[in-house]
């Protein structure tokens, strides 16, 4: 459903949010109802509206014209709120079951009020306390094929293809993803923010000649191949989870890039936790475990992603070329191939960049927070340095348990 837009942006707060979902009939009376902003993320206010009466609750995130984390001085297109409900909802035709769903969004206000998740988990929450999901990796690896395969030239046909590419051109988020990720943390830039003690480890990462000219060459891939729709920003922050179901959130960083972006996104996430869970947990038995679940569902999504996207591009691909074995060999290889240079960046810019990462800065320990972050500094210039070399995920996977311990 799409709001009535009579008006013109203002910021929302507790009080007011209740009068502007009133008045678009989806609370039935605001003086008896209850919203609380619960956002802890870097951009937006999310409210969760409880409607007393009806008994149900409701979320309402409104993007703001500035990036929260930095504040007014980093001006934000409200668009972003569009792009994210349009996403959804595009998301929603393929794999409604693995986001939530959209009761409607508003572009005036930069407002997108849906499905309340407070019974569900952030998954990096749950990763940090060592928590396991047993469908985890069954339900990544259909979102990343589905999503990813469903906007593809070889879906929609070039024509179609470039269309709906039209409605997800994002300039301002993709380039706090081309700063953030790709350029940033390889010089001495103002956004970054890194402890003193880690001064020499990143010096020698900038000196890096080498690994500066792959990192260009994996921006360059961000920056012009318009493969498909990206979720854009698919960190363990953006994943919803409980025993039996998974939801996908907060793609506003949605846009048209190259297919191993999300997978190298989610990949590094659990490579972070994988790397904390050393210093975070003490029971010996405990940390085997949960870093073996760590690696095991890194494995298994890819492998789940990768059937479902050859059975989709056989079944579904629009031309004889797309539905060849040879292709999907071609495709899955470069998918794979760029989604572990994406990983390498992920990790980097979440120890040497403005953005961190709970996992690893949590850890109350100096000394282990630091050796975390050494390792976390290596793993990414292994990744971007050797993607190449891996010919799947479980054999990289192989090579992290084996030398990252
Ligand atoms: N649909 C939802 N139901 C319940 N809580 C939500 C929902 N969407 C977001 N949240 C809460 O708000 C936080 C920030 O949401 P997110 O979409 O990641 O915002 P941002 O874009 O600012 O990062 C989440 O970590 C979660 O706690
Ligand atoms: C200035 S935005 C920094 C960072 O925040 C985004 O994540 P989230 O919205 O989930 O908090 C994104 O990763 C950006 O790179």
């Amino acid at each position: 459903m799409t709001l009535t837009q009579t008006h013109s942006y203002k910021e929302l707060n507790e009080r007011s949010v209740l009068s502007y979902l009133e008045d678009k009939r989806l609370l039935t009376d605001k003086e008896k109802a209850s919203c609380k902003e619960v956002g802890d993320g870097n951009l937006n206010y999310v409210f969760i509206v409880k409607d007393e009466v009806t008994g149900k609750t409701i979320v309402a995130k409104q993007a703001l014209p500035y990036a929260k984390v930095v504040g007014e001085s980093w001006p934000l297109s409200l668009e972003r709120a569009r792009i994210e409900a349009s996403s959804l909802k595009h998301a929603a035709k393929t794999v409604p079951d693995l986001v939530p769903e959209v009761y409607g969004s508003d572009e005036d206000y930069a407002l997108t009020v849906m499905e309340d998740l407070s019974d569900f988990t952030i998954l990096r929450k749950g990763l940090i306390e060592g928590e396991t999901y047993p469908h985890l990796a069954d339900h990544v690896g259909r979102f990343l094929a589905q999503t990813l395969f469903s906007a593809s030239d070889e879906a929609l046909g070039p024509v179609e293809k470039k269309k709906l590419a039209k409605q997800f051109i994002n300039p301002d988020l993709c380039d706090i993803t081309e700063k953030l990720v790709f350029s940033d943390p390889y010089y001495n830039a103002d956004t970054n923010s890194f402890p003193e003690e880690l001064r020499e480890d990143v010096e020698a990462l900038w000196q890096n000649s080498g690994l500066k000219f792959e990192v260009a060459k994996l921006k360059k891939k961000f920056l012009t191949e318009g493969e498909t729709l990206l979720h854009g920003d698919l960190h363990t922050g953006s994943i919803f989870v409980t025993n039996e179901e998974t939801k996908v959130i907060d793609p506003e960083f949605a846009f048209f890039g190259p297919a191993g972006f999300d997978a190298g996104a989610f990949l590094a996430n659990l490579f972070l936790n994988y790397l904390a869970q050393n210093e975070r947990q003490t029971d010996e038995q405990k940390k085997q475990a949960s870093r073996q679940y760590l690696l095991k569902t890194a494995v298994k999504t890819w492998e789940v992603f990768e059937k479902q996207y050859r059975d989709l591009l056989k079944k579904k691909g629009i031309d004889e070329q797309s539905r060849t074995d040879e292709y999907a060999d071609y495709l899955l290889d470069k998918i794979r191939t760029d989604a572990i240079g994406f990983a390498g960046c992920k990790v980097i810019r979440r120890i040497i960049g403005l953005a961190h990462v709970e996992d690893v800065d949590g850890i109350e320990n100096e000394e282990g927070r630091l050796r975390v972050q050494r390792k976390a500094l290596e793993l990414g210039q292994e990744l971007i340095l050797k993607r190449n070399t891996f010919t799947s995920i479980s054999e990289l996977v192989t090579w992290i348990g084996g030398d990252q311990s």
